[in-house]
């Protein structure tokens, strides 16, 4: 154990640090970084309320608008705001990822690990009464939570979340205007069964025999086909669109223009810069974190699905338009590595400078223009982010 540590880590996690050229004390500044929360825009005036009740000062973070300090100890759960659904609990870094995407009005956004749903979130926030976002994550339960969070927020009327595998989705964004979709429901007499009506969360006795049928398959073949919707929103585009259009697949050279405007790919992969993360092994034991973590054959299948993942990411993403990758890991493998192999699998592809990041209190990764937070130079969780573009070739 290392004792200038304040939580002792276990022998098998500093070797892992060492192997990957990780300085352990970056986990023994956790103690001196807050927690961050993001007031919803136009929630700003509840800031002196807020601050009362939870018995804390919230201090504005000067290179990250709309984002406020707490001390880590305070529990945002329990305040009013929170439950009301005006403020949400982001870290820093998290919230510097998103804003690498340079989020503009009008934007359709495609977030590929979106759950449990922070930065779908943030993104939501930041699109405000235009564009659409897309949110996708392989794991039903997980994606389930950030439509509850969604909801909570009321940041869903222009999100669709689809249960997928990353490495394969393929839809394009809806890129009609919501309205004209909603006369055409209101008009279409004969052909509204076969039209999306309006989310709900209760399905008819049909429905629920048709889904059960399709589990039953899908056990069967043990493969999945076809993404499954678990939530629209009334402004998502997909009120008034057919199934066959909703599930029409990108097709090749459409992408370019028809793809999405931004694109963040925050990839599956060990977390071993997420102190807080880190900190829940102390509970599971730290058994767990060697077979979730640490084990070599893990981390190599990983760093294959995050290549896959932002190559995917990177196929949906429209010509000019732009992609962040980003990582809550600290290794090298599951970052620099990936993006140089990304690059020479593409060439359409060119990393960008943050531009925003000249005022962040972060450092550059191995490869110029990549970003690393981290918690004793930026006093955030750590995270890895690089930004692309889509040029045009050929
Ligand atoms: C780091 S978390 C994403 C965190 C999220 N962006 C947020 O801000 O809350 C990675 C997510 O990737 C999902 N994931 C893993 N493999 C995937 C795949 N093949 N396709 C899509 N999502 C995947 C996991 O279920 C997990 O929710």
């Amino acid at each position: 154990m290392d004792g200038t540590l304040s939580m002792p880590l276990p022998k098998g996690f500093l070797d892992f640090l060492e192997e990957n050229g990780l300085d352990p004390s970056i986990y023994a500044a956790r103690d001196s970084v807050p927690r961050y929360v993001r007031i919803k825009p136009g929630d700003e005036s509840q800031i002196p309320e807020l601050e009362m009740e939870m018995k804390c000062k919230l201090e504005k973070v000067v290179w990250l608008p709309g984002f406020f300090a707490i001390p880590a100890h305070i529990q945002i759960a329990s305040s009013k705001a929170y439950q009301e659904g005006k403020i949400y609990g982001i870290d820093a870094a998290s919230g510097a990822a998103v804003m690498s995407l340079d989020i503009s009005h009008g934007d359709h956004v495609l977030d590929l690990c979106a759950a449990p749903g922070a930065k779908l979130c943030f993104l939501s926030d930041l699109l405000g009464n235009s564009g659409s976002l897309t949110g996708v994550d392989i794991a039903k339960h997980r994606l389930a939570a950030c439509r509850t969070m969604l909801k909570k927020y009321s940041l869903g009327d222009r999100c669709r979340l689809f249960v997928a595998d990353g490495t394969t989705f393929s839809l394009l964004p809806l890129r009609v205007h919501p309205d004209s979709r909603l006369e055409i429901l209101r008009n279409t007499g004969e052909e509204k069964i076969d039209l999306y009506e309006e989310w709900t969360s209760r399905r008819s006795w049909k429905e629920r025999k048709k889904a059960a049928k399709a589990r039953d398959n899908l056990h069967m073949l043990s493969v999945k086909t076809e993404p499954e919707l678990i939530f629209y929103g009334p402004q998502s585009g997909v009120i008034g669109v057919s199934k066959s259009e909703l599930f029409q697949s990108e097709c090749g050279s459409e992408t370019s223009k028809l793809g999405y405007d931004k694109v963040l790919v925050d990839a599956e992969c060990t977390h071993d810069g997420s102190f807080r993360h880190i900190e829940k092994f102390e509970h599971w034991g730290w058994a767990t974190l060697q077979r979730r973590v640490l084990d070599a054959k893990r981390t190599d299948s990983l760093t294959l699905l995050q290549l896959k993942l932002l190559s995917n990411g990177f196929k949906l993403l429209k010509t000019g338009g732009s992609l962040v990758y980003s990582t809550c890991s600290l290794t090298v493998a599951q970052n620099e590595d990936v993006v140089d192999q990304f690059l020479a699998a593409n060439p359409a592809a060119e990393l960008q400078e943050i531009c925003a990041a000249k005022n962040w209190p972060c450092r550059s990764g191995r490869i110029p223009k990549t970003l690393r937070f981290d918690p004793l130079v930026s006093q955030t969780s750590g995270l890895f982010v690089a930004k692309f573009t889509k040029l045009s070739i050929g």
